[in-house]
C-alpha cells in the first residue's frame, strides 16, 4: 500500500519484510500501535477490484472503532476465493506465522467469509477469525444506546446468525450425500438452534415494531407539520455530528470512529426572524457493503432522513476516497426513496485540505451521478463557511414558509 495522505492519517507504514524462523521472507504492513485493545491482524485479498487500498484502510478504522488494535496488515492477490480457506493454504499458514510474530490474537478479513471458510481457517490457525460483516455488527452492538437501536442491532445479529445456521445445515446435508436420513445428532441440534433463533427473531421484530410505532407517534406530536425539516446524511466519519453540534450548539457524540452515531438526534435550529426555526437531524452514517441485515434493520432510522424537506449531504472532502463514498451514499438514498429530495453537498474538513488543492470559492455546483447540486465548502471544526451554510438554509426555509403560508387561491390573485 503506497503511503498516501489518507493512509498516513491512519498511520499505515510501508511494507515490512520479516523472516520466518526458517528464513523465508514474510511481507506485511506493520501498523503503529495505537492505544489499547486486542491486537489483530488484518487480511485483505485483492481480487482486482477498484479501491482496494481504501477498503483495507477502512477495515483498519473499523477495527479501531470496535476497540481492537490492528498490529499488522497482510494483502495478497487472487483470481477467486478458495472454497475451503478463502486464501490458498500456503497463504493461510503465512497468516498464522504473521499473527504469531505480531502477537495478534484475532484475524480479521476484509471480505465476507462463508461459515465453512471461517471454521476451516479457525481450525487451521487456532485463532478466532472474523470478517467485515461481523466487525460492523460488533460496532453496532457496542454503540447502540436507545431501546430501538438495541433492538435493531439484535435483529440484525439474529438474522446474520440464522443465515449462518441455515448454511451450516445445508453444508452438513451435502456432506452426508443428501440421502434422506434426517435426524442425526448434529442436524437435531441445528434444528433446535434454528427454531430458538427463529422464535427470538420473531419476538424481537414484534418488539421493534411496537417501539417504532410509539416513536413515530411521538415524532408526529413533537413536530408541527409546517416545520422545515433538514437531515444530515453522509458517509461514516464525514463530520455530520461535528457539523450538527456546530450548527445547533449541541453536544452530540462526535469521534474519529466509524458509526459514532447510531440513533437519530433532532434539534431546533433558529435561523433568524424571517426563516424562523427549522428542525435539524443527525443520523447514522453510511458505509459501502453494509451487511444486508443491517440495511433492513436501519432502514427505519434512515427513513427519518427520507422524511426531510432538505438533505445536507456531508462529505469528508479531505479523504481521497470521497468520490466513491458519495456514490455509496447516493445509492443508499435511492434504496430508501430519498434520492429525489432537494440536496446540498457540504464539503467538510476544509481546514484539512493541502494549501495547493484548497478551493478558491466558498460555493459552486457539482455534478453527482448525472444531477447537479449546490456545493458549499465548510469546516465544521473551525467554523469556516458555516455562516454561508446558515444563510442558505435560512433562504430555503423562508421560501418553504412562504409557500406554505400562501392561501390555496394565492396562485390566482383577484387583482
Ligand atoms: N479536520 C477536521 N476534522 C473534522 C471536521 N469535522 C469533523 N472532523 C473530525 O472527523 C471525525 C468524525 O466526525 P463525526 O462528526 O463524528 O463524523 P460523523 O459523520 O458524525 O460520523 P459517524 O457518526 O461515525 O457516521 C472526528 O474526529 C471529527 O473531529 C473538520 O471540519 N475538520
Ligand atoms: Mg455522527
Amino acid at each position: 500500500m503506497p503511503p498516501t495522505e489518507a493512509n498516513n492519517k491512519n498511520g499505515v507504514a510501508a511494507p515490512c519484510h520479516t523472516a520466518a524462523p526458517d528464513g523465508r521472507a514474510l511481507v506485511s504492513t506493520v501498523l503503529p500501535v495505537q492505544g489499547e485493545g486486542v491486537p489483530v491482524l488484518l487480511v485483505g485479498v485483492d481480487f482486482g477490484a477498484e479501491g482496494f487500498d481504501a477498503e483495507l484502510l477502512e477495515l483498519g478504522l473499523l477495527a479501531r472503532s470496535a476497540g481492537l488494535n490492528p498490529a499488522a496488515a497482510l494483502t495478497c492477490k487472487r483470481q477467486a476465493p478458495d472454497a475451503a480457506l478463502f486464501v490458498g493454504s500456503g497463504k493461510a499458514d503465512e497468516i498464522g506465522e504473521l499473527a504469531q510474530l505480531h502477537g495478534a490474537r484475532e484475524i480479521i478479513f476484509d471480505q465476507a467469509l462463508s461459515p465453512a471458510q471461517q471454521r476451516n481457517l479457525e481450525r487451521r490457525l487456532g485463532l478466532p477469525v472474523y470478517d467485515r460483516t461481523m466487525l460492523i455488527l460488533e460496532i453496532f452492538a457496542q454503540r447502540a444506546r436507545s431501546h430501538e437501536g438495541k433492538l435493531q442491532v439484535e435483529l440484525a445479529r439474529l438474522q446474520y446468525l440464522s443465515t449462518r445456521l441455515v448454511r451450516r445445515w445445508t453444508h452438513l446435508e451435502r456432506q452426508r450425500g443428501g440421502i434422506g436420513a434426517r435426524g442425526g445428532p448434529g442436524e437435531r441440534q441445528i434444528e433446535l438452534d434454528r427454531r430458538m433463533i427463529g422464535d427470538t427473531l420473531r419476538r424481537t421484530r414484534e418488539r421493534l415494531v411496537r417501539v417504532q410505532r410509539q416513536r413515530a407517534t411521538q415524532r408526529r406530536q413533537r413536530q408541527r407539520r409546517d416545520t422545515y425539516k433538514v437531515s444530515l446524511v453522509g458517509y461514516t466519519n464525514a463530520g455530520k455530528s461535528t457539523l450538527f453540534n456546530a450548527l445547533v450548539k449541541a453536544r452530540a457524540y462526535a469521534a474519529d470512529q466509524l458509526f459514532a452515531t447510531l440513533d437519530t438526534t433532532t434539534r431546533r435550529l433558529y435561523l433568524g426572524e424571517v426563516a424562523g426555526s427549522v428542525s435539524l437531524s443527525d443520523t447514522v452514517g453510511f458505509i459501502r457493503d453494509l451487511p444486508h441485515g443491517l440495511i433492513n434493520a436501519f432502514k427505519a432510522t434512515l427513513q427519518e432522513a427520507a422524511d426531510a424537506d432538505l438533505l445536507l449531504h456531508v462529505v469528508d472532502a479531505a479523504s481521497l476516497d470521497h468520490p466513491q463514498q458519495m456514490a455509496q451514499v447516493q445509492q443508499v438514498l435511492e434504496e430508501i426513496g430519498a434520492a429525489e429530495l432537494p440536496q446540498i453537498l457540504v464539503f467538510n474538513k476544509l481546514d484539512a485540505f493541502a494549501p495547493g488543492v484548497r478551493p478558491t470559492v466558498g460555493r459552486d455546483h457539482y455534478e453527482l451521478l448525472g444531477r447537479e447540486y449546490e456545493r458549499l465548502f465548510v469546516s465544521a471544526q473551525t467554523g469556516e463557511g458555516l455562516d454561508a451554510l446558515r444563510d442558505e438554509l435560512a433562504a430555503r426555509a423562508a421560501g418553504h414558509a412562504q409557500r406554505h403560508s400562501e392561501p390555496a387561491d394565492a396562485a390566482h390573485p383577484s387583482s
